[in-house]
């Protein structure tokens, strides 16, 4: 049986860190803190939010929601944003993603301050990403998937990664941010022929399809590392990943759950871009 990869033990190392780091900035009279911009109520982003502000007033960092209706116009939505990203007290803003059909995201990304886009949505920071400049922000679930890696030491240089899903959220920016790190990535999608044998010939396999339980055992090789980012909801209303953990548990050497796996290490990350916001926003790195 494989190694279990915890969200909880990643997050508690990095944890110490951050509220030290959060500390000698209260010294200074700075109190990070995160801004959380939701439209309607959709239960992951709920979830995520529920997760958020429970990391960050464990590590001593503040947290505003500004809730906003559903049915809000764009031009209501882009105002409301902006006085977001006009607040001083503010190092870091959250806009849960995706906006409800009727709302366009691409002006509040073109709009937000490149130093408080702590989720890495505005073009400056997914171009850090892509030419590996690491002065910006990637997307906090993505770099959760490094910090994981990191934490149990799995070895990347040259190795064989498969990622699959494009997504500009997931799929995409962790590809750059493996290929950083010298592995040879292969991205599978929606239209990859032989998914099942580029899976299975894989020594580091990560998940992010939005597809509950689609990784079989048959996709897995022996011994591979098994990352799962996939945050579905399966038929009994309970938090499932895209991997079928009980078929591939037996063959992986590591492999992430869902839930109490990438998802709990997502939020550290986006506390620990919080607080290198209110660190830079103060000038005092
Ligand atoms: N701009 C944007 N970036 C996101 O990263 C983003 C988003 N929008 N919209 C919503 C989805 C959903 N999402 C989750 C992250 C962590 C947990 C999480 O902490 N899950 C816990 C369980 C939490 C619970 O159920 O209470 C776990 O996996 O153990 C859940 C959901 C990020 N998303």
């Amino acid at each position: 049986m494989g190694i279990v990869m915890k969200g909880a033990d990643v997050a508690a190392a990095m944890k110490e860190r951050l509220v030290k780091k959060t500390e000698r900035l209260k010294e200074q009279g700075i109190l990070p803190c995160l801004g959380i911009v939701r439209v309607g109520a959709r239960p992951d982003d709920l979830a995520y939010e529920r997760g958020a502000r429970k990391r960050m007033e464990g590590i001593g960092i503040g947290c505003q929601v500004t809730e906003l209706p559903e049915d809000i116009t764009q031009e209501e939505f882009e105002k409301e944003f902006c006085r977001v990203n006009d607040n001083p007290d503010i190092h870091g803003i959250l806009l849960f993603r995706p906006l409800p059909a009727h709302l366009d995201e691409e002006p509040v990304t073109e709009m937000i301050h490149p130093m408080k886009d702590v989720d890495g949505m505005s073009p400056v920071n997914i171009a850090k990403v892509f030419t590996g400049d690491e002065t910006g922000y990637a997307p906090c679930t993505p770099e959760a998937v490094m910090e994981m890696m990191d934490y149990y030491k799995i070895d990347l240089r040259g190795k064989r990664v498969t990622v699959i899903g494009r997504s500009m959220v997931v799929g995409k920016p962790l590809s750059m941010l493996l290929l950083k790190r010298h592995a040879t990535i292969t991205v599978c999608h929606t239209r990859t022929e032989e998914l099942e044998r580029t899976c299975r010939e894989a020594e580091v396999l990560v998940a992010a399809a939005g597809k509950a339980k689609m990784v079989s055992g048959g996709m897995v090789g022996d011994g591979a590392v098994v990352v799962d980012v996939g945050i579905n909801v399966d038929a009994q209303g309970s938090l499932c990943g895209d991997v079928d953990y009980d078929a591939v548990q037996d063959k992986a050497s590591y492999i992430s759950p869902v839930p109490r796996g990438v998802g709990s290490v997502t939020s550290s990350v986006l506390a620990k871009h919080v607080v290198r916001g209110a660190a830079y926003l103060s000038g005092s790195r």
